[in-house]
């Protein structure tokens, strides 16, 4: 790739204790991008990330950062860097305005109180600057925490898990901030369990789970497979095998011969179910029953694991 802003290569981790948290991943990010990281609990996400932001030293493999490596070049890594956290790390006695700025000088950057002002209130929190952070709401603690990750004006933005636990109005607020960050060129990395985050923002979607990045792809092709669907009819006579005249919906037999099964493109123009409805009952194929079920995150999962154990 062609200067990509943020290279991982070959990083594993194994915490003491023997967990292999992650195994190998390889990742480039582009200068620019909105980048989903998505896997399950466990998966390995914040252990990624808090290798990448030099919280948690890796095992092997390196890492670089707009040409800063990680460990041997920290600071500066470091400094290029702003993270959003899942859990609360604030001073809770520190008013919200010194927060931020503490946060700001701390990345060795001087006073900048228009950024800082303008900042504030992008996030509503301009009105509660004076307010110790202990009492704020826990929405408003977040408020604090993503105001903090940009006080130093980092050029790439991790958000941990950024909506879980999070109101809609913090969500919509949210969305806006990031989509206002793309635009001045920031890079940003969003770790979720949820495919609706991903494809509500995201450019690319990596796929991680049990500490594998399984794939990294644009997002439109990733939504293409994800939007796969399936229709369950359940015969009214078990069927041995599927009439050839059926051969062009690429059908299977399930359930011993009595579910007929068709997987089609919930996104295509034309699903081919009614021409499919049309021919059974012209082959007097009858149904009792019609059930039809979008794939999971979980059975995209074990495709994925599936298809690379076959490969
Ligand atoms: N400090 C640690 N010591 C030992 N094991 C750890 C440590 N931190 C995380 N792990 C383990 O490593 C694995 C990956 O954890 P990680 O927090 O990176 O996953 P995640 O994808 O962020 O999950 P979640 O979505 O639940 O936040 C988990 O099995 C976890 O229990």
């Amino acid at each position: 790739m062609h200067d990509p802003i943020l290279a991982v290569a070959g990083v594993s981790k194994t915490y003491k204790g023997g967990h292999r948290a992650l195994d190998t991943v390889d990742l480039e990010i582009r200068r620019g991008e909105i980048f989903a990281l998505l896997g399950p609990n466990g998966a390995g996400k914040t252990t990624l990330i808090s290798t990448i932001c030099g919280i948690v030293t890796p095992s092997s493999g390196t890492i670089t950062v707009d040409g800063h490596d990680a460990i041997t070049d920290f600071k500066r890594a470091r400094a290029k860097i702003g993270l959003v956290p899942q859990e609360l790390s604030v001073d809770m006695f520190e008013t919200v305005l010194a927060t931020v700025k503490f946060s700001r000088r701390l990345f060795g950057r001087s006073g900048h109180d228009a950024y800082i002002e303008e900042l504030l209130r992008d996030l509503s929190l301009w009105d509660k600057r004076s307010a110790k952070i202990m009492e704020l709401s826990g929405g408003m603690k977040r408020r604090v925490l993503i105001a903090k990750a940009l006080s130093h004006e980092p050029d790439i933005l991790f958000l941990d898990e950024p909506t879980a636990g999070v109101d809609v109005s913090l969500r919509r607020d949210m969305w806006k901030l990031i989509g206002r960050l793309r635009t001045r060129g920031v890079t940003i990395i969003l770790t979720t369990h949820y495919i609706e985050e991903a494809e509500e923002m995201a450019d690319r979607v990596g796929v991680i789970t049990g500490g594998k990045l399984l794939l990294v792809e644009e997002k439109t092709a990733l939504m293409a497979k994800l939007g796969k669907r399936e229709m369950d009819l359940a015969l009214v006579e078990p069927m041995a095998t599927i009439p050839p005249d059926l051969a062009e919906w690429h059908l299977s037999l399930e359930n011993e011969g009595h579910t007929l099964r068709y997987v089609f493109d919930a996104q295509a123009e034309r699903t081919g179910i009614p021409s499919l409805l049309r021919k059974l009952g012209e082959l007097g194929i009858t149904f009792k029953d019609l059930e039809t079920s979008k794939s999971s995150l979980e059975d995209i999962f074990v495709d994925l694991v599936t298809e690379r154990r076959a490969a």
